[in-house]
């Protein structure tokens, strides 16, 4: 595509060579660039991507997108602008002729319920249609699956991924849309046609300044929405955030259990196999099960139907999807086993994420429970202690491990969640080895008992420093029950 092109729309302040140039690929590490590429520096976390230029060269970049001065070698151009990652969205948008335009995709925002949600609806559009997913777990784009590196990506891969999804036919996208790639551009011109708002509650208050300006950040989703706006009214910010938008042109729906809402659960029964309730809606009633347990199950499919009610999905494939679901990975996920084990991984790593399986366990628990939980590294502190009570206070014997140190020392991160531990209470061990404490909970175990092992869910590694080593929650527990077996 033409430099020139590539270009439109993009807030310029200089430009050094020349832009009438074929260009034929677009990096934002100095590491993928190829022959006729354009490499855009980014100044990260970690590392100066202006840095790269001459290794960016070597690889066969061709024009260079700058926010720094840096030194201009002849016969490349190098174009320079004030917000990197604004151009980027933007460029990102036109080199791939703007893919989301082909797609009617779903943009889910909350702190929790992102990743079941989405995956939820693309189990019942993918029924009679193709729908693409990105998230947490994996970028599906209608024929491959790849893991994800973060649960929203940035702008140029986002926006590879949709053009890969158009041009595989999907008609739909569910995705994951996180408060970090709303403020950090990930998403700009990206058309959203329908908004999901789930909940709000204590995370990421190492990137954000406090909740409020955390939830401002969510809120920016229901202005860039074309279709419909859903919005979970049980939630004291799902009510403020639609305070500010409900006189927006776009149309906004509500759901709840508590409040009067436009999708509402009633008679609602759970065990440990699932959930069921009767689904009230602006125009039908009908009989909802869903093989997932925990009360969120209830609040997560309600988005889910609203959002395929409004895009006219028959609730016949609805009930097929919801009822059909194989449950989402390393979400309430138990481990199977021959023996009577009763173990659930679960990526409950917030503070609301681990009230709600805790009490959703409690509901059908005939034993103790036994949690396993740590705090990730290099993220929000102040919600360690908050972990600690609330697994301390609602489960007859916590664990306290790791869980991703980062470059943290776990030590320290097991300190500050003991601030939040009532030492007076005789329920908790501290064991720092993540495997050691999976083992020891078995170990403890009895019949009727339920282990619970939370923060990881899906993941299958452990970061320890930078780097990532093998470690999966659900395959360290089953190769540990064997061991029992082949010991008795
Ligand atoms: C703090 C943060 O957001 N970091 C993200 C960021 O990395 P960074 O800015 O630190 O990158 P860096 O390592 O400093 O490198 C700077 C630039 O130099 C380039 N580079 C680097 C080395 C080299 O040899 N050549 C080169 O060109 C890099 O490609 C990059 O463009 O850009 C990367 C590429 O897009 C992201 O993968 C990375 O997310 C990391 C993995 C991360 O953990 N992010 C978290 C905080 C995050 O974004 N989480 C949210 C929310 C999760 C949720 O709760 O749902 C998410 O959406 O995932
Ligand atoms: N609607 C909900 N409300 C509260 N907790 C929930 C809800 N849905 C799921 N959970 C809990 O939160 C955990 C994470 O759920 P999920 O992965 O769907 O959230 P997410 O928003 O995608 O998280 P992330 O921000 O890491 O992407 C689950 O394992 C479960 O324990
Ligand atoms: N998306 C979340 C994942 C946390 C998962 C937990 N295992 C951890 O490492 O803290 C985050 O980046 O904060
Ligand atoms: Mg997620």
């Amino acid at each position: 595509m033409n430099l020139g092109k590539i270009l439109d729309n993009v807030d310029i302040l200089d430009i050094y060579g020349d832009i009438d140039i074929d260009i034929k690929s677009v990096e934002f590490d100095s590491r993928k660039v190829k022959n006729d590429g354009l490499f855009i520096c980014v100044n990260g976390a970690n590392v100066n991507g202006h840095m790269f230029i001459n290794k960016a060269i070597d690889n066969g970049a061709k024009a260079f997108l700058i926010s720094e001065d840096v030194h201009m070698v002849e016969g490349y151009t190098f174009i320079k602008v004030k917000d990197i990652k604004k151009s980027m969205a933007k460029i990102a948008s036109n080199f791939y002729n703007n893919p989301s335009e082909n797609l009617d995709i779903i943009g889910v925002t909350g702190t929790n319920g992102k990743t079941s949600i989405t995956t939820f609806l693309s189990q019942i559009l993918n029924i009679d249609h193709k729908c693409g997913v990105i998230g947490t777990i994996k970028i599906y784009d209608g024929i491959y699956e790849i893991p994800s590196q973060n649960t929203t990506p940035e702008s140029l891969d986002l926006q590879k991924s949709l053009y890969n999804m158009s041009k595989n036919k999907c008609e739909y996208c569910s995705m994951e849309v996180s408060s970090h790639s709303l403020a950090l551009n990930r998403i700009d011109g990206v058309d959203i046609k329908i908004g999901i708002f789930t909940n709000l509650t204590e995370d990421h208050l190492d990137f954000h300044k406090n909740l409020d300006e955390y939830r401002n950040v969510k809120e920016q989703l229901f202005y860039k929405t074309s279709k419909a706006n859903i919005i979970n009214i049980d939630d004291e910010s799902g009510r403020i955030i639609l305070n500010h938008i409900k006189d927006l042109n776009t149309p906004y729906y509500t759901y709840g259990i508590e409040r009067d809402a436009d999708f509402m659960a009633k008679n609602i029964e759970m065990d440990s196999n699932g959930i069921y309730y009767t689904l009230v809606t602006p125009t039908y009633e009908a009989k909802i099960r869903v093989p997932v347990p925990g009360k969120f199950t209830v609040y997560n499919t309600l988005s889910v139907i609203g959002a395929c009610y409004v895009l006219n999905i028959p609730i016949e494939t609805i009930k097929k999807g919801l009822e059909n679901s194989e449950g989402i990975e390393g979400r309430f996920e138990l481990v199977k086993n021959d023996k009577e084990y009763n173990i659930i991984v679960d990526y409950a790593h917030t503070p609301d994420a681990l009230k709600n399986i805790l009490s959703a366990v409690k509901e059908f628990s005939k034993g103790k429970i036994i949690t396993v939980f740590g705090c990730g590294g290099d993220r929000d502190k102040q919600k360690r202690p908050i972990m600690g009570k609330i697994v301390q206070e609602n489960s007859d014997v916590a664990i306290i491990t790791s869980d991703n140190p980062r470059t943290e020392n776990p030590k320290e991160i097991i300190n500050d969640i003991l601030h939040g531990i009532n030492n007076k209470i005789n329920n908790y061990i501290v064991i720092e080895d993540r495997k050691k404490a999976i083992e020891k909970a078995i170990n403890i175990a009895k019949k009727n008992d339920i282990v619970l092992i939370a923060g990881k869910g899906h993941e299958t590694y452990q970061i320890i420093g930078k780097v990532k080593y093998d470690f999966d929650d659900r395959e360290i527990a089953k190769k540990f029950i064997d061991t029992i077996n082949i010991n008795n």
